[in-house]
């Protein structure tokens, strides 16, 4: 028996060794993909780094900032940098459109199979984000093409004023326990549960009722039958991000690492999340549908004839995962983004609430009619999403046989090629002073539009996300509601917001204080009583 599980171990750290440091080196030398023309991101003075080991990119993983080493490795190496031994990383705009765009012909790399679950038979499930096949990729976008269109998700506007409203309500409730807890609150946790009701609403056709408990316990249905337990929700949403996130620089071996350290806490919790997921999808099953109100659930069940899909459940879970999910963690780091840079720069909140005044009158909780032409208000979106894109880290593709030419170079079949939206989006010679906070260079009617084209938080082409109109619905609402509402306080006048990404980039906490406005407002049409 000990004989037996010694030699597994050895054999499995031999085997390590190998994929991890010998075979990248040999390939470096060899060079059968022409990739050492290019120059190689490195750290503590290691030549080279990243061209001949995945340890670079690890390390960037393992520290939370991928995005900010790419960015960096840009300032230094130039457009084109190796950030692995397969893998280039662009930055500019040209190679976005070849790469992503409705030309390309790249499909989805590696990295999507290593943040998969395997089935029970050591098969690779693959969702709407993560399949690199293309007919399966068609076959699941016509799914949802219908319930993310713009025309439905202006049906879902009630719901969003209502949770808004709701928010309001319960943000007001919050004054006495503010008073208590040193005048402050998390901005970024009750964006949180605004978003956690508001997804599950749209999701399953029911809330959760997060902003009425103030907290973000979410209960599970475990898939092996024991009893349910209960999780804190965005904790273990991250803290499953990053722990699968940590062995995508070696997507072929990243199955067997997960097994290797199935000991680590925060193994289990993507499984904890799809518990949950899989909770609400049984209650909304037996529910049945609701004539009132169409839910996401009913799109994956139903064509628009009403035909059965007849999904095995696995599938109905996975995609049922992926849009409840998106619409929280990603629009929660923009809407918190986009709040603290307003609270910041008092001008820029200035300006925003006199153009929201001026349209609103003593409407509180606007119509997506309201405010869907308000120039400042997208442009204070559009600087969110420019300064911190939520998906920050290059998306892989790989080039596919007969290889590409990718801003002026031909690159072989086979190599993996990624932009990331964080260095396009801080690349001061697309976007001067790229780490100030201003809108205003989305209004300047002389700017050059090479911006607006390289500005990609929710890429391009046929894999961009589905969840667009939603996100233009859903964030301009909440940040007009509350911007009108409150003063806002930070901590102290030089706080800066911190950041992590233990897989999409995510603020950490945003402290405020918060009065009500004095405001016609106040009155409130829209508050739920
Ligand atoms: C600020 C908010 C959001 C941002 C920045 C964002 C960004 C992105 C990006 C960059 C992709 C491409 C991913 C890749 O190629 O790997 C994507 C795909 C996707 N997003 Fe979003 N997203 C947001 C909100 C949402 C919402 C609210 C939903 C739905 C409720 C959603 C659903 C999806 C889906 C289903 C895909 C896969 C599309 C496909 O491959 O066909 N997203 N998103």
């Amino acid at each position: 028996m000990f004989v037996t599980a010694s030699f597994v171990g050895v054999t499995s750290l031999v085997c390590i060794i190998f994929f991890a440091l010998v075979r990248p080196l040999a390939i470096y030398v060899w060079d059968p993909k022409d990739l050492r023309r290019f120059p190689s991101a490195s750290a503590w003075g290691i030549p080279g780094w990243a061209g001949w080991s995945n340890f670079w990119l690890a390390r960037a993983i393992l520290k939370q900032a991928k995005s900010h080493s790419v960015l960096h490795a840009h300032e230094k190496y130039g457009p084109i940098v190796r950030i692995q031994p397969d893998h280039l990383s662009f930055s500019d705009g040209e190679a976005a459109k070849t790469i992503y765009g409705f030309q390309s012909r790249m499909p989805k790399g590696k990295f999507y199979e290593s943040i998969g679950d395997e089935d029970a038979h050591g098969h690779i499930l693959k969702n709407l984000v993560t399949t690199d096949d293309r007919e399966e990729h068609q076959r699941k976008r016509k799914y949802v093409s219908n319930a993310f269109a713009l025309k439905k998700i202006l049906t879902l506007e009630p719901a969003i004023t209502r949770r808004t409203g709701h928010l309001i309500k319960c943000l007001d409730n919050q004054r006495e326990a503010l008073q208590a807890d040193n005048g402050q609150l998390d901005l970024y946790r009750w964006i949180n549960y605004f978003l956690y009701d508001t997804s599950a609403e749209l999701t399953f056709g029911e809330t959760l009722g997060l902003c009425d408990k103030g907290n973000d316990v979410l209960d599970t249905l475990p898939f092996d039958g024991s009893p349910s337990c209960q999780f804190e929700g965005i904790e273990t949403f991250q803290s499953a991000g990053s722990y699968i996130s940590l062995f995508s620089p070696w997507p072929s071996l990243a199955q067997k690492l997960r097994k290797l350290t199935s000991w680590h806490r925060d193994a289990s919790k993507g499984k904890k999340f799809a518990e949950a997921v899989h909770l609400y999808l049984q209650q909304r099953l037996k529910r049945g549908d609701t004539s009132e109100f169409r839910d996401f659930v009913s799109y994956l069940l139903r064509d628009s004839h009403q035909k059965p899909r007849d999904l095995e459940y696995a599938e109905l879970l996975g995609e049922t995962f992926v849009i409840f999910g998106s619409a929280i963690d990603l629009v929660a780091s923009v809407a918190t983004n986009a709040m603290y840079h307003l609270i910041k720069n008092p001008e820029c909140m200035r300006k925003l609430r006199e153009e929201l005044d001026d349209a609103l009158g003593d409407t509180l909780v606007p119509t997506n009619d309201q405010i869907c032409r308000l120039p400042y208000l997208r442009a204070v979106f559009d600087e969110a999403t420019r300064d911190r894109p939520p998906i920050a880290h290059g998306l892989a593709r790989t080039v596919p046989e007969g290889g590409a030419t990718i801003s002026g170079h031909f690159i072989k079949a086979g190599t993996t090629v990624s932009v990331s939206a964080f260095a396009l989006h801080h690349d001061a010679s697309i976007f001067p002073e790229p780490w100030a906070f201003r809108p205003e260079r989305w209004l300047d009617a002389n700017a050059d539009p090479l911006w607006r084209e390289c500005l990609v938080p929710f890429s391009l082409g046929p894999r961009a996300c589905t969840g667009r109109n939603l996100t233009f619905t859903l964030i301009p609402l909440v940040m007009a509601t509350l911007v009108r509402r409150y003063d806002f306080e930070l901590p102290s006048p030089d706080w800066e917001m911190e950041w992590r990404e233990p897989l999409n980039m995510s603020p950490i906490s945003l402290p405020v204080k918060m009065k009500i406005r004095n405001l016609k407002a106040n009155e409130a049409k829209g508050i739920d009583s």
